[in-house]
């Protein structure tokens, strides 16, 4: 696991990256950016829980690919949670937050990710603890809307203008953040190579 000290900003962007591809390098250069982190740990699973291993490629290859394509300094690429044996975000979170006491972390994930946020194990412990910045996607943009998360911590939702103090923030926060969007995806990326 990489390390961070007291104090520091850090974006914790996990995923399947199966393959890797620029509308990921764009979400972590966009978080990094606009949420004003010192580091982004580009997190390779082992696994997501709710998607069929069938066609995953395996750890090693996507740890590779993830490095040549998150060229930025500030951003780790890791297979952590693979070598601690968790697969759940709950369980990473808690493992990462028990390791680094004092960093200010925040969960970063796709527009899309939102929407079956609530099927994840555990998902309101993890809103209620770790602030979370969820990035425009193509086709997620309005129907993020009505996800059973941003309706159930409508509350907790942060103006966009304040995401630089997000990770500061006392958790639930959550900020929606529009910019420049990738319609790349991993699937399209694998039909293609199919064909
Ligand atoms: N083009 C994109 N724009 C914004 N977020 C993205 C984009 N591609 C992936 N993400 C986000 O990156 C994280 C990892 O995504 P993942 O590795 O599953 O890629 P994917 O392209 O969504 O894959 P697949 O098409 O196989 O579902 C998720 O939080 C996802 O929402
Ligand atoms: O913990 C869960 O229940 C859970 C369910 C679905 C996805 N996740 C995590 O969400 C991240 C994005 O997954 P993916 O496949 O959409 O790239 C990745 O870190 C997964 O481990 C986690």
């Amino acid at each position: 696991m990489p390390h961070a000290g007291r104090g520091v900003a850090v974006g914790l962007f996990g995923g399947s990256f199966n393959p890797p591809h620029a509308g990921h390098a764009l979400v972590a250069e966009i978080a990094l950016r606009r949420l004003a982190l010192d580091q982004l740990w580009w997190m390779v699973t082992p696994g997501n829980p709710l998607k069929s291993t069938r066609e995953l490629a395996p750890l090693s290859e996507r740890l590779q690919q993830s490095e040549q394509i998150a060229k930025n300094p500030k951003i780790k690429v890791t297979a952590f949670e693979a070598a601690h044996h968790v697969r759940f975000t709950a369980d990473t979170l808690a493992l990462v937050k028990a390791r680094n006491p004092g960093v200010d972390f925040v969960w970063i994930m796709g527009a899309d990710s939102l929407r079956d946020f609530h099927r994840w194990q555990r998902w309101r412990q993890i809103v209620m603890t770790f602030p979370i910045a969820v990035i425009d996607r193509p086709g997620a943009t309005l129907s993020f809307l009505s996800s059973v998360v941003a309706k159930t911590f409508d509350y907790a939702r942060v103006d966009e203008g304040d995401a630089p103090r997000l990770a500061r923030m006392k958790a639930p926060a959550w900020t929606f953040i529009h910019g420049p969007r990738s319609s790349l995806s991993s699937s399209a990326i694998r039909k293609a190579t199919k064909d």
